[in-house]
């Protein structure tokens, strides 16, 4: 017994001291231990499943490209020892918050290998992430494998414009999310799956292929482009009511109805929806049963809506009389959002059905409200007698803050004279609100009318960029400022390419537009609020950028005054004289160093950054567009000037 050799002391010894240990310690250092195994476990996964990711993309652009040996193009560098998000591959843009990927961009590379959606679409984590895939004016052959269906985040496909063939899995109508879909100028065949079942699409392009069939009853009134010109599709169009002329429909022989000058017969086949798919199989005595229940339904939905209205017209004229009599006060003080809006729009309250709810896009007959808690319930009725405060007479129209009953703030901008038909409104305030970026504000809700239109915003409670900058004691370090213009520069930069293709921009960029929120973070309000015909001649274009224009070369401008104020602290008009001319002269003398904030200075921020952060805003405010940079291109240079900052930190820790 006293023999056990050395090995089993130490057991023995050690087996002692955990019994010396008290049991709750001992649970405690167990439980250190499984976390610490748990945490490596998901270390070495995340790991691998990264790598995996970056296999995938690898392997999925050798096959796109028909380049096997890497040597895709040579401006496309993706290698397995870098990273798609860090290292900026291109084409690959990331979630810069969690460092997903979000977007495969490689239009017009000349590529011309097979297209193997499988191969993306099966790896989860890519499946998971990936919203918005865009191949278009390439060469590629292949077809769209069913396994598309798993790239559920899908809300962009686009495929125009290259050699594709096959019939479209019926999986592509499985992606729910799917807004935009491009497949046009390829060689596709057969009939188009259920496409109308997916609520939210609002572009549907697929002219010049070879598909046939009827076309699905899409509800037309969703989109803002369809063209399924050049095919050889048959029977009805879908109901029109006027969205689209006869060019989205020309060139399939067999296609009958309004737009086209053939009419339908009793042979045509109608819009197939999966309802009409069922019925259809019954035959027509059903048919003709259910037509006229409809009639005899719709008669009776005729008489009770009158009746409802007769009865909400009396509670209405009431409410407005209430309005009227309500409080009013001057600029700045509190009233009711009711007492300054048109009649017109107090007589579309009066009519309103003040029921609402917080459905995503959900059409009353007045207020629109979006899907975001904030919202929820939200009514025109509760916004007109909310007490409002007015808080700004712009150029653009007025800002109330306005308290609703549930103690929650908004803002309701009140534009002014803007003569866009309410069907362009609407489009664009959907596409507005699709457009999500961390950093932009987008609507709440909206309501619009002939002569009114109102857009509801979250109330940012911690002021403008502009009272920060401005105002005293001045406390916003370089540090700070650096952080707010790469911020600003990434989300413009995002909206840029999500409604570049509307042709949507800011068109108002300026400091009292950049909002900060409950966590001080900056972020962007009334983006595109701006009346397009008013895009031209933005405050702060230059003079030539009216005429042959580049719309986001004016927002490039506006950021670059931005970033001067950041970089001087002095306003963009202050005791007259131009900021723009003033830091462009003061460089000119080869004055540099007197440019900058003495705020800055008194910090020691580093001058070689903030002449670096100088040079980037001076390349914003050329007089020229053509020569100012992309958005793209100031997120880049602006995140490099941060990123050598933030070096310089840990070299000074
Ligand atoms: N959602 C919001 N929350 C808090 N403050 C806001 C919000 N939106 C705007 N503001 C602030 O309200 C003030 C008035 O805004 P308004 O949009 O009327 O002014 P403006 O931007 O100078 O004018 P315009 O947009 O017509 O050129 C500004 O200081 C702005 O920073």
């Amino acid at each position: 017994m006293e023999n056990l050799g050395p090995r089993t002391t130490k057991l023995v010894i050690s087996h002692k001291l955990i019994h010396q240990i008290p049991y709750s310690s001992q649970m405690e250092i167990i439980s250190i231990w499984v976390v610490v195994f748990v945490t490596t476990l998901s270390l070495l996964n995340i790991i691998s499943c990264e790598d995996e990711v970056k296999r995938t993309l690898i392997q999925f652009l050798s096959q796109v490209s028909g380049h096997n040996d890497g040597q895709y193009n040579s401006t496309l560098v993706w290698k397995q020892d870098s990273d798609p998000c860090k290292d900026l591959w291109q084409g690959v843009y990331c979630d810069p918050h969690n460092m997903s990927i979000k977007r495969l961009l490689l239009d017009s590379f000349n590529f011309s290998g097979t297209l193997d959606v499988a191969m993306l679409c099966n790896l989860q984590p890519l499946a998971a992430s990936l919203t918005f895939l865009s191949l278009d004016g390439n060469k590629i052959r292949g077809v769209i494998a069913s396994e598309i269906g798993k790239c559920t985040q899908l809300t962009r496909l686009h495929l125009s414009g290259n050699q594709l063939a096959g019939e479209l899995p019926s999986s592509l109508a499985m992606l729910d999310n799917l807004k935009r879909l491009d497949i046009s100028n390829n060689h596709f065949s057969g009939a188009l799956p259920n496409l109308s079942r997916i609520s939210g699409l609002n572009m549907f392009l697929a002219q010049n292929n070879h598909l046939r069939g009827t076309i699905p009853a899409f509800n037309l009134s969703n989109f803002d482009q369809f063209n399924v010109s050049f095919n050889n599709f048959s029977g009805h169009i879908p109901i029109l009511h006027g969205y689209f002329s006869a060019d989205s429909f020309l060139g399939n022989p067999d296609l009958c109805g309004d737009p086209l000058t053939k009419n339908c017969t009793s042979n045509d086949s109608m819009p197939l929806s999966e309802a009409h798919a069922s019925e259809e199989s019954k035959g027509p005595p059903r048919e003709q049963i259910l037509m006229y229940l409809g009639y005899a339904a719709l008669g009776v939905i005729i008489v009770l809506l009158v009746v409802l209205k007769l009865c909400r017209r009396k509670k209405g004229e009431n409410k407005i009389e209430a309005m009227d009599t309500g409080v009013s006060a001057n600029d700045g003080g509190v009233e009711k959002l009711s007492n300054n809006v048109s009649s017109e729009y107090k007589a579309e309250v009066s009519r309103s059905e003040f029921s609402v709810t917080s459905e995503s896009g959900m059409v009353s007959p007045s207020l629109i409200v979006f899907s975001r808690p904030a919202a929820t319930e939200l009514r025109l009725e509760d916004l007109l007698r909310a007490p409002a405060e007015l808080i700004g007479r712009g150029k653009n129209g007025s800002l109330y803050k306005v308290m609703l009953d549930n103690g929650i703030m908004v803002v309701v901008k009140r534009i002014k004279d803007w003569t866009i038909p309410s069907h362009d409104f609407k489009q664009r305030m959907r596409i507005l609100s699709e457009a999500k970026h961390p950093h932009v504000l987008s609507p709440l809700a909206f309501y619009c009318s002939k002569q009114e239109k109102l857009l509801v915003y979250d109330y940012q409670q911690n002021g403008s960029l502009l009272k920060l900058l401005h105002g005293t004691p001045k406390t916003l370090d370089w540090t700070s400022r650096l952080g707010i213009a790469a911020t600003i520069a990434e989300a413009l930069a995002f909206m840029h390419q999500e409604l570049g293709h509307h042709g949507i921009v800011h068109g108002n960029l300026k400091s009292s537009n950049i909002l900060l929120n409950k966590n001080m973070e900056p972020c962007i309000s009334e983006y595109g609020v701006m009346r397009m015909d008013d895009q031209r001649a933005s405050p702060f274009a230059s003079p030539m950028d009216t005429g042959a224009l580049d719309i986001f070369k004016g927002d490039v401008y506006g950021f670059g005054v931005i970033l001067l104020e950041l970089l001087t602290g002095k306003l963009v008009k202050g005791n007259g004289i131009d900021l723009t001319d003033w830091v462009q002269s003061v460089v000119r003398e080869e004055w540099t160093g007197e440019v900058f904030d003495k705020f800055l200075i008194s910090e020691c921020a580093s001058e070689e950054r903030m002449v670096n952060l100088l040079q980037v805003a001076i390349r914003c405010v050329n007089g020229s567009p053509e020569a100012r940079p992309s958005m793209n291109q100031v997120a880049l240079m602006i995140n490099t000037i941060k990123e050598d900052e933030e070096k310089s930190l840990i070299y000074e820790v």
